[in-house]
């Protein structure tokens, strides 16, 4: 998440120069530094001298780098985490008073630029934070802002969302190859498909209700198919899954 992020920001014109990327392993850091052509440290204290610093690590990792940058922070600094279930009071308990904190939960398609991202204030934010935190995130994609008792409901829905989405596709690609069309061929057409019906339901926002009334003519294939959906359970897998996403994020940040 983190180098879809740092690539979205050079893509939006931001200079290398103006940015600092913590990374441990050297492999990885002579990579990113080609690829970015942006300096790269190994030591997490260095960064901390940037206004805004972005957190992209694991959960599970979270306390352990915020005890190393903790030190080098300043109070009005800004600090961003994009991590699942964090909570900014948890955050602001282990850095000193002063320093803000914005919490996002952004999601892959921020790699081909229509990302959705929903942040959260903490309580040192002030308009100018949460207005850069926004800015950071709209180099990417969409930006929505939500109380952050709502955040692990949004990770359940746009933080996973994209692997939902290509699980059906593989499911549908699966099933094409099941009834014979060639693989390459069952791919295209669950892709294209795909990418046809995400731009119609944003270019006509018209409930997915409706548009796929319009698919659905009376007895026919598709009034067929949908009906093996609704005798799966489909619906209701959705809603156990998101529920189980939700949860698992509650449960990443105690
Ligand atoms: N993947 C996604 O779709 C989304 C992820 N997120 C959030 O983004 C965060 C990262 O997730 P993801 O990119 O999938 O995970 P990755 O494991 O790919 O990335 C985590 C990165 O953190 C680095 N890291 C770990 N410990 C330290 C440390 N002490 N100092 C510096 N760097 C460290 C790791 O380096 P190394 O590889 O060298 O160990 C790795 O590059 C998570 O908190 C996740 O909840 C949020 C929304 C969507
Ligand atoms: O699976 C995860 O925990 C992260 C957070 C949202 C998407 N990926």
């Amino acid at each position: 998440m983190g180098e879809t992020l740092l690539s979205g920001l050079i893509r939006a014109g931001r200079s290398a120069a103006d940015l600092v990327v913590v990374e441990k392993r050297e492999e990885r850091a002579a990579e990113l530094a080609e690829r970015y052509g942006v300096p790269v440290v190994a030591d997490v204290a260095a960064a901390a001298e940037a206004d805004t610093v972005l957190l992209v690590v694991k959960p599970q990792d979270m306390a352990d780098v915020l005890a190393e940058i903790a030190p080098a922070l300043r109070p009005g600094q800004l600090l961003v985490s994009l991590a699942a279930g964090i909570t900014t009071s948890f955050i602001e308990s282990h850095v000193p008073e002063g320093v803000a904190v914005v919490r996002v939960m952004p999601n892959t398609p921020a790699l081909v630029d229509e990302g959705m991202a929903a942040i959260s204030a903490g309580t040192h934010c002030d308009d100018a934070h949460l207005a850069e935190a926004t800015d950071l995130l709209r180099s990417v994609g969409r930006v929505v802002e939500v109380p952050e008792k709502q955040q692990d409901a949004v990770t359940a829905i746009s933080g996973s969302g994209p692997a939902y989405v290509f699980f059906v596709v593989e499911a549908m690609i699966e099933a094409g190859v099941h009834l014979g069309l060639p693989r390459t061929v069952a791919h295209e057409l669950a892709v294209q498909t795909l990418v046809g019906s995400a731009i119609m339901l944003r270019e006509t926002n018209e409930h997915p209700a409706v548009l796929r009334e319009q698919v659905t003519s009376p007895g026919g294939t598709t009034a067929a198919a949908l009906r093996e959906l609704e005798v799966h359970r489909v619906r209701a897998a959705f809603l156990a899954a998101l529920e189980a996403a939700r949860d698992r994020s509650r449960e990443l940040g105690s």
